[in-house]
């Protein structure tokens, strides 16, 4: 089954709709862990700008505050982020800023380590920029940026001589590792989201109707329940179509399951704005609030009126039970409220709605 999943997923058009939807959600699930390196880089700043500071005899300057300030108010930030591509811009800044107060340290140690300080110092803020959610433009223009203002070359290294070509060698051999690395772990990770989303959808979502199913209902009904304040008007609707063995046994199965799939339609256009599902068979939920008794029943007439007078050469009716959920009713008791009003529509005459209040 697993095999027949990622086969689908093979097929599957990646947009560019699809990938900035992934970069967010990698984003937002990988926020704190974000904050997380952003704190560890700047412990290391501090501690490497302290032993220079006072192991080289430089003593610790105002610069080194202002640093730190900046590199922690950067972080601050992080927080109070909403979209990936301005974590992406402000990734960029704190790496920036690090860099430049990374290369105040390393002025201050002897000529002959500087290269090799840079190199250590540019390749350790790629390695962490390459764990981070982040597109593959800004993990390049991190890669680029660090090694501009870290060129371990700046203080004239002979590329052809020993030390210049190890150094060349090293750069190279790493940012090549780290950029595979980075693009195979994003894409191992495009790869786990869209099977989670494709297998979610399979889960939660009716393959008849095209509309959520009983599981997904049951699960964002509760949620819903759970999260409304005491006394708020709430209403479960159950929905059935009239005759529907009639229209199978007349018109045969696949005309049953079209207009399953009309019916399924004209509940997704009047009750887009609340929670619906097919229960199973020729049923369906609606689960309706902040409606006053009025309004919930408007609702449902509008529902009414929508079947019965959708023009087809199958045409059906449904009944619907509607209940009213009194505080402390789980979805469960409502279920059953609204299916004894059902009961009560389709008992006189069908094609009309029954108030449980
Ligand atoms: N075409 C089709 N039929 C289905 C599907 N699921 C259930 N059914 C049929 O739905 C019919 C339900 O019939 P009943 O429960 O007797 O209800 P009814 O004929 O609508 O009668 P009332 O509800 O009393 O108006 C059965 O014949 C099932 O076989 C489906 O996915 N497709």
């Amino acid at each position: 089954m697993f095999r027949t999943v990622e086969s689908q997923l093979s097929r599957l058009a990646v947009t560019a709709e699809l990938r900035a939807e992934f970069l967010q959600y990698d984003f937002e699930r990988l926020r704190t862990f974000c904050m997380l390196v952003f704190s560890i880089s700047i412990v290391l700043w501090f501690v490497f700008d302290l032993v220079v500071s006072f192991e080289g005899g430089q003593g610790f300057t105002i610069k080194s505050i202002y640093f730190l300030a900046l590199l922690g108010g950067l972080t601050c930030c992080v927080p109070f982020i909403r979209k990936a591509g301005h974590f992406y811009l402000l990734n960029l800044a704190f790496v920036t800023v690090y860099c430049l107060g990374a290369r105040l340290v390393i002025d201050g140690i002897p000529p002959d380590l500087q290269p090799l300080w840079l190199t250590l110092t540019a390749s350790s803020i790629i390695f962490l920029a390459s764990v981070l959610p982040q597109s593959n433009f800004s993990f390049f223009a991190v890669l680029v940026l660090s090694w501009v203002l870290l060129n371990p070359f700046f203080r004239d290294v002979p590329v052809l001589e020993l030390k210049g070509t190890l150094i060349l060698f090293y750069v190279l051999v790493f940012s090549a590792l780290t950029v595979y690395t980075h693009l195979r772990l994003r894409q191992g990770k495009l790869h786990n989201y869209l099977m989670a989303k494709l297998l979610l959808e399979q889960a939660y979502i009716d393959a008849l109707t095209q509309i959520p199913n009983r599981r997904a209902f049951m699960t964002r009904t509760a949620a819903r329940l759970e999260k409304s304040a005491p006394g708020q008007l709430r209403y479960l609707a159950m929905v059935d179509i009239d005759f529907f063995k009639k229209i199978n046994d007349s018109f045969g199965h696949d005309i049953g399951d079209e207009v399953l799939q009309r019916v399924a339609g004209n509940i997704r256009d009047a009750m887009g704005a609340f929670e619906f599902a097919r229960l199973g068979g020729e049923e369906f939920g609606v689960y309706l609030w902040e409606l006053s008794p009025e309004e919930a029943w408007q609702c449902m007439d509008k529902l009414l009126r929508a079947v019965r007078e959708t023009p087809s050469a199958h045409p059906a009716t449904i009944s619907v039970g509607l209940a009213r959920l009194a505080d402390g009713d789980s979805i469960n008791q409502a279920l059953i409220k609204a299916d004894q009003a059902l009961y009560e529509s389709k008992h006189n005459g069908r094609d009309r709605c029954t108030y449980a209040p």
